[in-house]
């Protein structure tokens, strides 16, 4: 099976073939979430899988990558994924703020990438800690993937750091209203060396995704992969590719982050122009920096289907206010872009139907 180089093959691979096998993954841990002793671990666990399935529907398209391997990377993608919307839930939800805590619960991200390393007790800091057993088994399930990938010990280090990046992004954002701007500065002043020029709320958008790690991951699986795609896939996603996906994110959840007094990266645009003008930067750079990678037209479908997906949600036409700038962004993505928007549209009424 080639990776797919167009938008068409692209979709009926991941309708006929991921998709399936995301849903059976799925499955699976909410089977394993409806086990959890704890009543508040439970709720939080079902209700990230209930709402976040498009983050591992998404992110498991990236398995196309590893061609005929693409069932062992969707179960790591699928795991790694739950474990960042479950924890995700904890934070968002905790009542002490506490930077100790969200640090210790994200020790389990950074033991899910790193074979060979034993679990602890990534509950420690708080009063919730029956799960029986299911963090633990998530970080195992990634490890187990690990474990077996050929390649693994060529992307270990970028594994880590990628990983490094979301951990801190999500300690700050969680930890008291006051504290949150002042520690994202601090830790983006201290990260800037590395970067190229970008606002404090950029970086931190850069920090938030986890697409970085499913393309490593997907790679390390093919007999053809070598140290400098390692290098070239970790520049190729990090800061841009990444940076597109979650300023995206964010700029979908505008009213409802205003209406909650939660932090948005979108509200530190002086305007909309800026922001529009911010936002086709990191698209053409997000491009040119596929440049390396192989596979170069899958990349740029990914950027285009970045756009189509997020720009799709409902929450868009919810919003007055930017339904405008919204097609002037879906725009810069082209036909590509387009196509994707009408599929992910389609595919949304369809599940909403299913589901009803
Ligand atoms: C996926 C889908 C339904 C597709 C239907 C149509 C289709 C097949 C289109 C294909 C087009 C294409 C190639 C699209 C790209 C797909 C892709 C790569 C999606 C990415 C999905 C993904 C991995 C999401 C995870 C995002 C993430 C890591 C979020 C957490 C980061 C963060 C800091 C979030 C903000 O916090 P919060 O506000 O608490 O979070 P929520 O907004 O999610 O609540």
């Amino acid at each position: 099976m080639a990776v797919p180089s167009g938008p068409i093959t692209l979709m009926i691979h991941s309708y006929k073939k991921i998709f399936p096998a995301v849903h059976k993954e799925l499955d699976y841990w909410k089977k394993r979430a409806n086990e959890i002793p704890n009543e508040e671990l439970r709720k939080q666990a079902l209700l990230s899988i209930k709402n976040k399935r498009f983050h591992c529907e998404g992110g498991s398209i990236l398995a196309l990558l590893a061609e005929k391997n693409y069932p062992e990377v969707i179960s790591f993608i699928i795991a790694y994924q739950t474990i960042s919307d479950y924890l995700d839930n904890l934070c968002d939800r905790s009542n002490s703020q506490d930077p100790t805590d969200f640090r210790a619960l994200h020790e389990s991200m950074i033991t899910a990438l790193t074979v060979g390393k034993g679990g602890t007790n990534y509950y420690r800091y708080r009063d919730d800690q029956e799960d029986g057993n299911y963090l633990q088994e998530l970080v195992t399930t990634c490890q187990n993937v690990l474990k077996k990938i050929k390649h693994y010990p060529m992307i270990k280090e970028y594994l880590i750091e990628l990983c490094q990046y979301y951990c801190d992004l999500q300690v700050h954002k969680h930890v008291k209203v006051e504290e949150r701007i002042p520690r994202l500065q601090k830790w983006f002043n201290e990260s800037k060396t590395n970067l190229p020029e970008m606002e404090w709320f950029e970086f931190s958008a850069c920090s938030g995704s986890t697409l970085g790690i499913f393309c490593l991951v997907a790679y390390a699986t093919r007999d053809d992969f070598t140290e400098k795609d390692g290098l070239a896939i970790r520049n190729g996603y990090f800061p841009y590719i990444q940076g597109l996906h979650i300023l995206l994110d964010y700029f979908i959840d505008q009213e409802e982050d205003r209406e909650g007094g939660d932090l948005n990266f979108c509200f530190y645009y002086k305007n909309h122009e800026q922001l529009y003008r911010r936002f086709r930067l990191f698209l053409q750079e997000a491009d040119t920096h596929t440049k390396e990678l192989p596979d170069r037209k899958f990349h740029q479908l990914i950027n285009r289907g970045l756009l189509g997906l997020y720009l799709s949600d409902g929450k868009v036409d919810e919003q007055q206010s930017l339904k405008e700038l919204s097609q002037k962004l879906l725009k810069l993505g082209g036909t590509k872009s387009y196509f994707f928007y009408i599929n992910a549209k389609a595919y949304r009424k369809y599940q909403a139907r299913k589901t009803q």
